[in-house]
């Protein structure tokens, strides 16, 4: 099976401190790969060298079979990225945002149009097309920010809790498009702490304190864990975490 992301004994500390501490996974092509752990537990920092954005101080990752020490902007052009703090232009209108970013990635001018227009159609924003960013609710800006994301047809999509802040009808519409996402090929690595939305994941890795503590897909899990749903199966685990928020 086709791996897009390795990691072995991946390592990031600061000073003395070990964020993320020898961690090893490997994520399958067009799986939904969920990265659950408490706050602190190192979800972000383990997330951004696989982005590209930082660099390990030891251990190894490949990302779409580029290296996180040396390849990190081969890694930047096959892969998307999605924050909480999604980085849509509030002050651009929708059609404005699509352009910017599709150009950002270097996808084609025609076919910026082209596959633009169809996005606005299967999001049904025909009538908003025109609207400034800002002016939507916030379910429509992350599917929105969602799908500019994959524009590109990166390889891989990194999303850090995506649906913070929006209600469960919501986020199960948002969840439609990952699915439909995956389906296409792409391969999906999401932060949530949401345990509805972990259920959805094929295989689900639990960090506690910056070390996987559990990897497998969540029937296994809460057979493992002998839980009955998967918020179970992390409170069993995180309560034990030394680590709190900042
Ligand atoms: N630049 C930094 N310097 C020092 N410590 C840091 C730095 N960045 C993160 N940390 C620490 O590393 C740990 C992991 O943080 P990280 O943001 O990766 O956790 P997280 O799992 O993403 O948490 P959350 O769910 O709250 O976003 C925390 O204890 C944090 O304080």
């Amino acid at each position: 099976m086709d791996k897009v992301i390795v990691c072995r004994n991946l390592t990031k500390q600061y000073g003395n401190f070990k964020a993320v501490d020898s961690i090893n996974f490997e994520v399958n092509a067009g799986e939904i790969f969920g990265f659950l752990g408490a706050n602190g537990a190192g979800k972000t920092t383990a997330m951004r060298v696989l982005c590209g954005l930082s660099y390990p101080t030891s251990g190894e990752a490949w990302v779409a079979g580029f290296n996180v020490y040396h390849q990190q902007e081969q890694i930047k052009k096959h892969i998307g990225y999605m924050s909480q703090k999604f980085s849509l232009y509030e002050n651009l209108t929708v059609w404005e945002n699509i352009q910017f970013y599709g150009g950002i990635y270097g996808v084609p001018h025609a076919e910026i149009r082209k596959r633009g227009r169809e996005l606005i159609v299967s999001l049904g924003l025909e009538k908003e097309m025109k609207k400034l960013v800002g002016e939507l609710p916030l379910g429509w800006k992350q599917k929105l920010a969602f799908s500019v994301a994959i524009f590109h047809q990166p390889r891989i999509v990194f999303l850090d809790e995506p649906t913070g802040g929006v209600d469960p009808l919501t986020r199960r519409q948002f969840w439609e498009l990952i699915y439909e996402a995956a389906a296409g090929g792409i391969t999906v690595f999401v932060t949530t702490h949401y345990m509805d939305e972990a259920e959805y994941c094929n295989r689900i890795c639990v960090l506690v304190d910056g070390r996987v503590e559990a990897l497998d897909t969540p029937s296994k899990l809460k057979s493992i864990f002998n839980a009955s749903s998967m918020e179970e199966v992390f409170y069993q685990l995180a309560r034990g975490a030394k680590r709190k928020s900042d």
